[in-house]
């Protein structure tokens, strides 16, 4: 019966994925705080398994190495769209995940198959606790970890597009070697056998080149909000 409480919506499950540079992080950040879900960025995870390797002198380029360790580090991730935060068995990770150390060996450490099965666990256990549900950003989420999402968006844009956003970012960096460092690492990630960054069948795919990070926002609010009404 209902007494008159506000009735809660459904939780609602949004997949976001796509190469660097995209706007992934930003538009997950800022519709999960709009509409009052629960906000997962995945690229950290496997920033802080990285960092966890180098920090204790595993060798990167022995995959048999990171396999054996891989259930070692405790990574708990906060998903409060507005203070996300990451800490590797009780450290606080977020400064030093982003370093270009770790940027430069994350697709060697991401494409272990022990350590995905790691992180694939942990991004499903926090994605059935939302209550509210939760949009999830990665490279993998609509395909592997979450193929029964509500609603999965691929986000593209052209490498020119995504390396001036990105040098943007990194003070002191020029466009080429930008250019250049991001489309080594997306042909890494979209190559690796195990889980391979790919646009589901039933994704939506939004090219964000031409557009505002405001209009992709919008753009992703509206797509969530027509599903939700559809239920
Ligand atoms: N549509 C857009 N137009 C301009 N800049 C954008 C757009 N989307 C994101 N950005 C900027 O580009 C940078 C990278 O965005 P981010 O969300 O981290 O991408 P990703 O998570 O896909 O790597 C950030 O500085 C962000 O503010
Ligand atoms: N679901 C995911 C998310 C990220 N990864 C890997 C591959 C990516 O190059 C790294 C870092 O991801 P992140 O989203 O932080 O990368 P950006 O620099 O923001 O583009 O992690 C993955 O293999 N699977």
């Amino acid at each position: 019966m209902d007494n008159g409480a506000a009735r809660t919506a459904q939780p609602v499950i949004v997949a976001i994925d796509g190469p660097s540079g995209t706007g992934k992080s930003s538009t997950s950040k800022a519709v999960a705080a709009q509409l009052g879900l629960s906000y997962l960025d995945t690229g950290a995870q496997y920033r802080a398994i990285t960092w966890w390797m180098v920090t204790n002198g595993i060798d990167i380029d022995d995959p048999t190495a990171i396999a054996a360790v891989a259930g070692k580090p405790e990574i708990v991730s906060g998903t409060d769209p507005a203070q996300p935060t990451i800490t590797v068995d009780g450290v606080d990770v977020s400064g030093p995940i982003r370093t270009q150390e770790v940027t430069a060996k994350v697709s060697a450490v991401s494409a272990v198959p022990e350590v995905r099965a790691r992180i694939t666990e942990l991004q499903r256990s926090l994605a059935a606790a939302a209550e509210n549900g939760i949009v999830v950003e990665g490279r993998d989420i609509g395909t592997t970890v979450l193929p029964d999402a509500d609603l999965k968006i691929f986000l593209t844009a052209s490498a020119e597009a995504r390396a001036a956003r990105r040098s943007g970012e990194l003070k002191g960096s020029d466009l080429h070697s930008t250019r250049e460092a991001l489309i080594k690492r997306d042909a890494a990630d979209s190559s690796r056998k195990t889980s391979p960054l790919a646009k589901a069948d039933d994704a939506v795919e939004v090219d964000t080149t031409d557009l505002t990070l405001p209009q992709v926002i919008e753009c992703v609010v509206t797509l969530v909000e027509e599903k939700r009404a559809g239920k």
